[in-house]
């Protein structure tokens, strides 16, 4: 199967009650929206009976009942939350409204309705009522993050991975052993939870330093426009400049008695005491570096202090912020390897942007085995897809 970063290939069954066929989670942050949604490759309608015992190994057997599983397609999309209109034309324009599920307590009312999560599911029900005309059902952001995070980790073969020293290593998941873990989670703000299954979990820290401070300092700082153009001016950009280092004190040399190298960052943005310089002095790359390190750095320390509180030794990061950036990924693992010794491992997701998406949109199968009566599953992709097909 072709895992490629913005979809995932997997196969659904239609339902009788729906005869749509596609199908919408939304994930609506402090920052962005994030859309997941599955469309059907209709030529690639396979017969359940031709399928392999693959769902019977999950115990999700029909039985005698015999219908189709189409195939298709896991779409991923985000847009600005500030920009909601620009996602409701989106949903409206490919018509992923009108795949929803009837309200089973109430089919009369006759309104679709979209699994939805984060804050915004609250913030903007009825604007998505009043243009959509589709009802928010709305799934815990915590939840959806651990179900998102537990499926990609159960389902998807090169999902988890680690950053070091430049280089992307995939981590092999054992299923068996992947429990208990933390996750971190960089959007606006960060979230820390500690994951012992599914649906078992607390969240057990967290910090108003996230992703929203970088690009909103960021913004203010170097007068970016956009988060791209903030994220390309820290690369190329040289933090030394700005921060003051443990040699920058020491003359020169690591203060080795406590394990500093001089290269290491005693104080970021110091240098700007000293200096004696205006933020004009500064070139915008370098005070972007500077704040992308000092942020990253920041949530690898609080993550290694709240792995070490449970004893966990592998911590999965996700959200947007991450966005598969070298300097942010590489400034997090050494956080978290200088600190524990090495004992404690970062690693990172492949879809870190989604997990809440995933999970809302995972949390449909509920529907479909408590609500909707099936003779299957609804929502075979996750379960397709935890099987490993390929
Ligand atoms: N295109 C973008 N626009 C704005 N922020 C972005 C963008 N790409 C990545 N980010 C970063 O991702 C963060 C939001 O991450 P996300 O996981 O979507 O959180 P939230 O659910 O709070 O929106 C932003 O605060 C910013 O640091
Ligand atoms: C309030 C939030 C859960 C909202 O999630 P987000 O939209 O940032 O992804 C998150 O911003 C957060 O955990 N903030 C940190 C709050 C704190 O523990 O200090």
């Amino acid at each position: 199967m072709d895992l490629r970063h913005n979809e995932i290939e997997g196969n659904s069954e239609p339902t009788q009650s729906l005869g749509q066929t596609s199908h919408l989670a939304l994930d609506i942050g402090g920052s962005l929206i994030k859309v997941v949604y599955f469309s059907i490759s209709r030529d690639n309608c396979i017969d359940r009976e031709q399928e392999s015992s693959a769902n019977d190994t999950l115990g999700f057997s029909n039985g005698n009942c015999k219908h189709p599983i189409l195939q298709g397609r896991l779409h991923f999309a985000k847009f600005e939350t500030s920009k909601i209109n620009d996602c409701l034309e989106f949903i409206s324009s490919k018509k992923l409204h009108l795949g929803g599920f009837q309200h089973h307590e109430n089919p009369g009312k006759n309104k679709n309705f979209i699994k939805a999560t984060g804050g915004g599911a609250y913030k903007f029900t009825e604007l998505f009522k009043e243009n959509l005309g589709i009802d928010l059902d709305k799934e815990d952001e915590m939840d959806c993050l651990v179900a998102g995070a537990n499926f990609l980790l159960k389902a998807v073969h090169h999902e988890a991975y680690t950053y070091i020293d430049g280089q992307k290593e995939f981590v092999q998941i054992d299923q068996n052993d992947l429990y208990p873990y933390l996750l971190v989670n960089i959007g606006s703000g960060v979230s820390m939870i500690k994951v012992d299954g599914d649906g078992k979990f607390e969240r057990v820290s967290g910090t108003n330093v996230g992703g929203g401070t970088f690009w909103g300092l960021g913004r203010l700082l170097t007068k970016c426009k956009s988060f791209d153009e903030l994220l390309e001016l820290s690369h190329q950009g040289n933090n030394r400049v700005i921060d003051m280092l443990v040699g920058d004190i020491y003359g020169g040399m690591d203060y080795s008695k406590i394990g500093l190298l001089s290269t290491t960052i005693a104080s970021s943005f110091g240098k700007a005491v000293s200096d004696n310089k205006e933020l004009e002095d500064y070139k915008p790359e370098d005070v972007a570096r500077s704040l992308l390190r000092m942020i990253s750095n920041n949530i690898g320390q609080i993550s290694y202090l709240n792995a070490l509180r449970f004893g966990l030794k592998r911590i999965f990061f996700g959200g947007f912020f991450i966005r598969g950036q070298p300097y942010t990924m590489d400034t997090i693992s050494v956080a978290v390897h200088f600190w524990s010794k090495g004992e404690a491992k970062a690693m990172f997701l492949q879809h870190e942007g989604f997990l809440g998406a995933l999970g809302a949109y995972v949390s449909y199968a509920k529907h479909s085995i408590d609500d909707l009566c099936l003779c299957s599953l609804t929502w075979a992709v996750p379960f397709f897809l935890a099987l490993g097909h390929e």
